[in-house]
Formats: structure tokens, sequence, C-alpha cells
């Protein structure tokens, strides 16, 4: 648990709790600290992204290919292939960027193990030389010119304010994560799983920046634009830029490390056009303007635009001073994550307060008898006295975990990764797939993609691929992680389109159910189970082939029963608690059950009877067509799953990326209480004005390694003691292991309390209060409160903006900025009035993102580098996923 400041704020009550507010002063303001002041020329503010050194059928390179403005290219000097394919990726690069040259540096990295080198320094330096690069030998595993390379390459790079946007590329497992790591946090990490992607945010200084580099002004004031390598594209790209207006986009996308997420967003309006995806990601290249590096006057006049009468579009150019609370730092961050790590499990159950139910704590006042020894106990909470506790029940530190129920002995192994564990305990995960007519809606793969993917696999790459195409290519990588992680566990394909069809593991020929029962949900429900009774399922590590020819068959046509399918994979695995639905989509449900137009409660109620039977539902969606995601993902939401919407080229990628983002525990419960003059509120949720209370209790379903918390915490108007010096904080959360055993885990922690307001802006968590407000905002947006959001995004901007004084918080606050400039656009285009059909999809998604934003987004480069820990899965799964690279995809 973590707090937004080091001091839990009590307001004086002489303080004026409002300042005035010039709002267009304000926007001039936010756009200065964006750009953080006078350019001394040497801080530079870097944001790295760390790529997949797999190629997967993945658009996403060449965007951030052209987005970046410096790159480390990196091979691994005990593995010549992986010097070759730096040098082709190299080539591909200038391609993209259209270019003779691009500022990038080359690593032999791993240059510790010399005995296993099978790539000289001196023939490294030739193929540098060849590329006209420059060339370094490092190791990221002894430090050795690790920064070094990074200086090398920002001293290259035309300089744009202070940001950089830099690409970590080169083959897989050349060492791109573990130099990063030992950047940003001076770290070796031995282990890691494969990178998707990954980015960090880092405040250097770099002393001799050559002039030439330095950002230069006009005239008038305004940034020359000088793209990167421009001076020789091919006539082609050329011809493109000039003919390209900047578009409206182009100066709103987010942070490089999201430029991913981002521009698959983007991607979902261009992919039905791919000329006009190339224009305006090329557009973007040719004025260099990326997010961070729109000019400050430009920022200036977009931000001000924003302030436009919605009614009639002009801009409201007079002086409107407004009141606005001042925002605090009285915000608590719960990382669920922390359940995977090991605690001190006490020997008995909870002793809890009577009055209060907090539990004993390090913190609890312990009352002795009469031999000495602990008898009772005074609550920290509610100063109850309870009695009937021994020394052995004392926690000596604020984490303590208590085991309610032991794991079954069966094993109910969550993960499955344990052999032993037997099919009945893992669940089932059925596939519901998707396969009505929009499924055969084809998808451009961008050109130089194709090209890449012919050169490479030296044949015709393919120009169009349909969504089943790509649905059915994600899921065929996802059974075979499936079957390393968890071989023991049952698999089952259903898919649907005008009616449903029930396909096991895929050794029998399919069953199908259509006609009335598709209209009804107990009909569907017991159509389901009784399914279940005549198909014998058989673990993945027997049933992979077959599940994968049925796959490979599918074809798209028809209408689309998903509310039909839903309840007939509920009833498949009504019996089977721990099983996954996971529902691949691209349209809105309109046959029987479900339809979105008639029968849009019946996902909450798909969503109970799940989370009643230990079901979890996750939804993958395609985007840019209505999947009335809205109500759809109520039964996500209510079974705890996740939702995700993905353009149809990224879905391979992302597929694996939800997949490693491991769920940690399961039935999560969480109370948090804090003391009786506080009251405690959630961040997620819209609040009910009329209840307020120091405890409160939020079923979170499952926790996902990224799953956090944020609350905020409001001191009671009347009952507060200035005198009290600390405060304590305790959360309750009990929840399953992924071993099966019921477990409570109480975290206790006391905040020092403070009324000075400077001193609380001092000690400010700029990365906790700044996703605090961000998830805050998000749920007001949802809530349909958009100005309500607005204003708390901007209040809680000026506080961290004055409590951002050392390095790690400018860091942070300069991720917030980015964080927060994304959301007000959002705000700003839900002023424009609702939106319907794909376009509230994508509203949908854009803000269930960031209401269920980690905080590993919001740190700066030390923190967020210790928040790595070594990513370690199966070595034999990450090799499946090496193996891809030298396996071409099979084309028809
Ligand atoms: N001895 C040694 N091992 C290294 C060095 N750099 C990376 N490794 C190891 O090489 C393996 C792969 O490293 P990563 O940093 O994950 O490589 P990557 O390029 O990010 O791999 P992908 O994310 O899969 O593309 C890990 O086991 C690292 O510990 C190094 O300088 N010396």
């Amino acid at each position: 648990m973590q707090f937004g400041s080091e001091f839990v704020y009590l307001r004086d009550h002489s303080e004026e709790s409002e300042e005035s507010v010039d709002e267009a002063e304000e926007a001039r303001a936010f756009s200065k600290r964006r750009h953080s002041g006078r350019d001394d020329g040497k801080t530079c503010m870097l944001d790295i992204l760390d790529t997949a050194g797999q190629e997967e059928f993945s658009a996403m390179r060449d965007q951030y290919m052209r987005t970046g403005n410096a790159f480390i290219l990196i091979f691994d000097v005990t593995s010549r292939g992986s010097l070759d394919q730096a040098g082709s990726i190299y080539e591909w690069l200038l391609r993209i960027k259209g270019a003779d040259h691009v500022p990038a540096v080359l690593c032999g990295n791993k240059v510790d193990l010399s005995a296993a080198r099978e790539v000289t320094a001196e023939e490294g330096r030739q193929v540098a030389q060849q590329h006209g690069l420059s060339y370094l030998e490092t190791s990221a595993k002894t430090g050795q010119n690790v920064e070094e390379a990074f200086h090398d390459v920002i001293r290259q790079t035309p300089r744009d304010g202070k940001n950089y946007k830099l690409a970590m590329l080169g083959a897989g497992g050349v060492g791109k994560s573990s130099l990063c790591v030992r950047f940003v946090q001076g770290d070796f990490v031995e282990d890691y799983d494969p990178t998707i992607e990954d980015s960090y945010r880092k405040l250097i200084t770099v002393d001799g920046i050559p002039q030439d580099k330095l950002q230069k002004k006009d005239g008038k004031g305004k940034k020359k634009k000088k793209a990167v390598g421009m001076s020789s594209s091919t006539p082609a790209v050329r011809a493109k830029t000039k003919s390209k207006k900047k578009t409206s986009s182009s100066g709103a996308l987010g942070l490089f490390g999201r430029l991913l997420g981002r521009s698959a967003d983007k991607n979902s309006s261009d992919s039905s056009d791919e000329e006009q995806q190339q224009e305006q990601t090329m557009g973007n290249e040719h004025s260099d303007s990326s997010d961070s590096s729109i000019s400050e006057e430009e920022e200036q006049q977009q931000l001000a635009n924003s302030l436009a009468d919605p009614e009639s579009g002009a801009v409201n150019r007079q002086k409107k001073i407004v009141k606005r609370k001042k925002a605090d730092g009285n915000v608590a961050l719960l990382s669920l994550s922390c359940l995977e790590d090991e605690t001190t499990v006490m020997p008995r159950a909870p002793p809890s307060c009577a009055e209060c139910n907090a539990v004993l704590s390090h913190l609890s006042k312990i009352i002795n008898g009469e031999d000495g020894q602990p008898g009772g106990w005074h609550c920290h909470f509610c100063n109850t006295r309870n009695d009937g506790i021994e020394e052995k029940d004392i926690p000596t530190e604020g984490t303590a975990e208590y085991v309610l129920a032991p794991a079954d002995t069966c094993t109910n192994d969550l993960s499955g990764a344990g052999s032993g564990a037997s099919p009945e305990t893992q669940g089932v995960v059925v596939l519901c797939v998707d396969v009505s007519g929009s499924m055969g809606v084809t998808t451009k793969v961008p050109q130089l993609q194709a090209e890449w993917k012919a050169m490479r696999d030296k044949k015709a790459g393919k120009e169009y691929v349909t969504r089943l195409e790509c649905m059915t290519a994600a899921i065929a990588r996802h059974l075979e992680r499936l079957e390393l992680d968890t071989p023991n566990r049952q698999v089952a394909i259903v898919t649907f389109q005008s009616h449903v069809q029930l396909f096991g593991d895929g050794r029998y020929p399919p069953t199908d159910v259509t006609g009335d029962t598709l209209n009804s949900y107990d009909g569907l429900i017991s159509a389901g189970r009784d399914l279940a009774e005549k198909f014998e399922l058989q673990p993945i590590k027997d049933s992979l082939g077959t599940l994968k020819e049925k796959v490979s068959q599918l074809s798209a046509g028809g209408t689309t029963a998903l509310g039909p399918a839903l309840a007939v994979c509920a009833g498949v695995v009504a019996d089977k608690p721990r099983s996954e639905i996971i529902l691949c989509t691209d349209g809105a449900a309109n046959v029987g059950v479900g339809d979105v137009r008639k029968d849009p409660g019946f996902y909450k109620k798909i969503g109970d009877f799940a989370r009643s039977h230990k079901i979890v539902i996750s939804i993958i969606g395609i985007e840019g067509e209505n999947v009335a995601l809205e109500q759809v993902s109520a039964a996500a939401a209510t079974s705890g799953g996740t939702v995700n919407i993905l353009h149809p080229l990224e879905l391979v990628r992302q597929i694996r990326q939800i997949a490693q983002n491991n769920l940690v525990a399961t039935d999560v419960r969480v109370t948090l209480m804090v003391h009786p003059a506080l009251v405690v509120e959630r961040n997620d949720e819209e609040r009910n004005d009329g209840e307020v209370s120091h405890r409160i209790e939020v079923d979170v379903g499952n926790a996902t390694k990224s799953t956090d918390m944020t609350f905020t915490i409001r001191q009671r108007a009347s009952n507060i003691d200035p005198n009290m010096a600390a405060f304590p904080a305790q959360a309750q959360i009990s929840f399953t292991r992924k071993d099966g055993a019921r477990c409570l885990r109480v975290i206790t922690m006391e905040t020092k309390a403070t009324q000075n307001r400077e001193e609380m802006e001092k000690n400010l968590n700029v990365a906790v209060t700044g996703l605090a407000a961000v998830q805050r905002t998000s749920a007001l947006a949802e809530g349909g409160k958009n100005d309500h959001a607005k204003t708390h995004l901007q209040n809680v901007e000026r506080l961290l903006a004055r409590g951002s004084v050392g390095t790690s918080q400018k860091e942070e606050h300069f991720i917030f900025l980015e964080e927060n400039r994304e959301l007000a656009k959002e705000l700003s285009e839900q002023r424009r009035g609702p939106q319907t059909g794909a376009s509230a999809d994508q509203r949908f998604k854009n803000l269930y993102k960031k209401k269920h934003a980690s905080v590993e987004q919001f740190l700066g480069g030390k923190k967020k580098g210790k928040a790595v820990k070594g990513r370690i899965t199966d070595k034999k799964l990450n090799q499946q996923y090496y193996d891809y690279e030298y396996q071409p995809e099979e084309e028809e």
C-alpha cells in the first residue's frame, strides 16, 4: 500500500482551499510545464521503447520505427545470426524512414561471454561502418559501455525540446531489455520473459551535444522542422509527405511507449484505407510531430482551442476566472500484484476487533495479563479492547497472511503449471469464436510489412488477411502456449454465426444449437450442460492437434448469435469451477438472447451466472466495428474477466501480451479501512454521495499483476483532532491463491499527518497521485460527469506541478502530463456529443484503459526499473516464442 504523499493532509480551517484560476492562462501554463521551461541543451527526457525481438504479425514495428527519432541496434556477440538480423533491421528502418541515415548506434552485446564469441569486435565495427553507424561493445551484465551507448545516440540525434523517443531494436534474446534495465536501474536481471513491449522514461544529462543537434528557432520563434534523415527520401515517400497536411490526430498521441496502444486505435480508422494510413504516418514523420515534439506555440493554440464554446465553436478568448479547489495527495494505492510476494504466514486465525473488524497488527496496543503474557489488545482504529490473543498472534511487521482454508490435496493449481494437476480441478478454457460474415472482412497488410515478410520467407507475402485469419492465427498461438503452460488443461471450441456450434476438443463432429432455443436463456444453459456430458474433453497435451486443425478450418458467414453462444459456453462449464470463457468477436449480437438492441441486460446476467459458478468471461473484440462494448463488457466486468479491443493485425501479439499478464489470485475481496476521522472512497467508480465511511469493501474478482486500485481519502468535516500525529490504514485482502488455498492478506501501515500544505506537497508520490487522478477522472467521464472530470484532472495537475521538485518527481510529472493530455482529449471529444457504434466502442475502450491503468505506467525510470523483477516463465515457453523467428509462416 502506498499513499499519494508521505503525509495525510488535514485541511487547516484558515487555509484557502480554493484558488482563482484564469482558464486561458491555465492552458498556457500547462503547456509551459510540458515543455518545462528553458532548454539548457543537455537535459534529456528519454522515452525508451523496449521492443519485441520476435517478429509477430504486427503492423506496429513500422509505427514505432516511424515515430522514433533515435535507435539502439543490438546484436549478441555470441550469435552471428543476430548480427545479420541487426543489419536487416537497420535497412528496413531506412526504408521506413525513407532516409539514407538514421541516428543509431550498433551495440555488440554480451561481451562478458568472451569464450562463446562468434563475432569479433573488428567484424562488428566493420558492419557498423558499412552502415555509417558508430559501434560499441556492451555488456548488460557488467554495465560496460551501456551509458555510453545511450549518450552516443543522443549526441547524434537532432534535438527537439528535451524529448527523445528512443527504440531498442534487435533480434530476440540479444539483451534489449537487459540493456534498458541496466541503464535505468543499474541492475542486471538474469531471466526475462521475452518482451512484447515495455517502455521506460529517464531524465538524464548529456554533455557535449553538438551545436548542430540543438534545437533552433526561426525568427518567428517557431521551431524549424527537420525530419530525421529526410534529406534523401525516396520519391514515393516525398510525394506523399509533400501533399500531406498534418492530421488532427498527429499531435495528440501519447507516450512513445504507449504508441502501440494508441496507434492501434488510429489504425482502426485507417485500416480500411492503407493509403490514408501511410499518408498519415508519413505526415507525422514529415512534421516530426509525434506528441511530445509538438511545439509550445502549437500546443498553446490547441489548448486555447479546446476552450472553444462547444455550441458555437467560437474560441472563448476572454479572461475567465474560475474558483478551483486545491487538490491534495490524500490518495492510496493498493497493488494486488503483492499477492504473489511471499510474506509471513501467521499460525492461527486472524484476531479481529469486535467493534470495527480491524485485524490485530504490529501497530495495535497489546495488553499484558497478570502473567506478563499478551492477553488482549486495543484496536488501533476504534480503541476497543479485545481479548484472547497469544504472543504468536501478534504480527511483527506490516504485512501478515492467514490461511483460511488450505489447498485441496489433489491440487487446485490455478495456473495448471503443476503437471500433476488433474484436469477436473483446473477448469476448462472455452474459446468462443465469432465466425459471422463480418469476420470475412479483410485488412490490408502494411506494404512494408508485407515486403519484409516476403523478403524473409523468400516468397510472396500476403497483401490482405481476413479478420478470421488473424483471429485463428492468434488462437493457434494461444493454444500452443496453453499446451506448454498448462498441459493438463482442457480446451473446447464453440463458434457462432446464425447459430451456435460446439466442437468440443475437435475430435467429434460439431453439434448445433439452433431454432427457438436461441431465444431461451435457460434452454441455452441446459443445452450447454447436456453437451458437456456428451463430450469428454482430453487435456490439451493430447488435443492440441485436433483443436488447431478445427480452428484452421473455420470459415465466415451469417449473422451474430453472440448471446446464445455465451450462454451455451456458460452451460458447458457450469459445473467446472475455474473455467475461462474467451469470447472473440467483431460484431454486435443480433440473434437470440443478448441482442444488444432488445436485451442488453443479458450480459450482466450471464456475468453474474459466471461469477457464481467461479467462471471468468474475457472479451477480445476487433476494433473498427460496433461490438456494443458498453453492454457486452458487463459480462467480463461482473465475472472479473478482461476486455480488449484490438486491431486485427495486432491480435497475435496482443493475445500473447494478455496471456503474460498472469492472474495472481481469484475471488479477491478487498476491505480498506482508515481512521474513523477520515473517509475512504473508490476512484474507479462513481460515488454515491450519500454514503461515506472509513471502511470500504470492493469485490474485485480476479487480480492480475497489473491490478492497481486507488482510493481517495478525505477528512470528516467534524471530528478531526489536528494534534493526531499519525493515521493508521489497513487493507484486508481475502483471495484464493494459485494453489487453491483461501487466504487473508492484511497490510497495516501508518501515515504521518500534517496541516501544512507545503509539507504535504513537497512529499508527494507523483506516480500514485497521478494514477489516482487518471482513474478517478476516467470513472467520472464514464459516468457522464465530463466537466467535473476535467476540473479534477486540472486541479491535480496544478498540485503535481507545485510538488514536483526532485528528479524522479519531475520525471513522473512529465509522464502524468502525457496521460493528462490523452485523457483531456477524450474529454473534449465527449463535449461534441454522444457517440454511437464503433466510435462509442473506441471511447469506451479508451476510458476503460485509463480507469484500469496501472502504476507502472506512471513510474519514472528508476522506480519502474525497481518494479521489474525477473519475469521468469518456463524456458520452454520462451523457446517456443523464439522459434517463430525461424519458422516461416505457412502460406496457402
Ligand atoms: N551474459 C550476459 N547475458 C546477457 C546480457 N544481456 C542479456 N543477457 C541475457 O540474455 C537473455 C535475453 O536477454 P533480454 O534482455 O531478455 O533480451 P531481449 O533482446 O530483450 O529479448 P526479447 O525481449 O525476447 O526480444 C537473458 O537471459 C539475459 O539475462 C549480457 O550482457 N551478458
